[in-house]
């Protein structure tokens, strides 16, 4: 017999992630409280504390799990067997996706820009999908699909700053809102630039 109450206490912990999520993307890390967070997931304080002992704790949880999309994605694309550059596009197709539609990834981001104000130690940025790319750039190289003197790593730093850029500028202007029309175009420019 699963132990119910175990089951209760991870669905319980994953409502007020999620809840945490709506409130930090909305709000920031310091207009939001852990009476916010109780409020929106219609729970006691005592209840959220139970789970997350300080708003600090709340935000590394949230960031964690923004994080933990993207191993995912990877795996599902990875899975479908495409050549590497074109698992480069889809990647980032995929990323563009959940900055447009995923409370938790949004969340992520904003206190990932918020790090300064938040005393805890978050996972460092950027650094995951660098690796990711120079990873699936240098498989690209090696499969002949990259122009003569592209660089893996130059190109996945390049890569990473333009998609935070364009996410970021998209976020900034519209909310998101326009992001999907907005990647493609960084994409596509990116892309003939390094595409043998
Ligand atoms: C794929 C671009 C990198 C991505 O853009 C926003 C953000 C949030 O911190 C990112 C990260 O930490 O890797």
């Amino acid at each position: 017999m699963p132990d119910l109450r175990q089951e209760r206490a991870v669905q319980t912990r994953a409502q007020v992630l999620r809840a945490a999520a709506e409130e930090f993307a909305e709000k920031g890390f310091k207009s939001t409280s852990i009476q916010d967070v109780a409020k929106r997931v219609g729970m006691t304080k005592g209840a959220v504390y139970f789970h997350f002992p300080n708003k600090e704790i709340l935000a590394i949880a949230v960031v964690e799990a923004h994080y933990s999309r993207w191993p995912e994605l990877l795996e599902g694309i990875l899975a479908e067997g495409h050549p590497p550059l074109d698992t480069v596009v889809r990647v980032l197709d995929g990323a563009a996706q959940a900055f447009a539609t995923d409370i938790v990834v949004q969340a992520g981001a904003r206190l990932q820009l918020e790090r300064s104000l938040i005393d805890a130690e978050l996972p460092q940025p950027y650094v995951g999908w660098t690796q990711l790319l120079a990873h699936l750039l240098t498989s690209a190289r090696e499969a002949g699909e990259l122009r003569e003197g592209v660089d893996p790593e130059a190109a996945a730093r390049a890569l990473v700053s333009g998609f935070f850029g364009v996410q970021h500028v998209s976020d900034t202007l519209t909310g998101r809102a326009d992001l999907l029309q907005r990647w493609p175009e960084f994409r596509d420019l990116a892309m003939a630039s390094i595409r043998a």
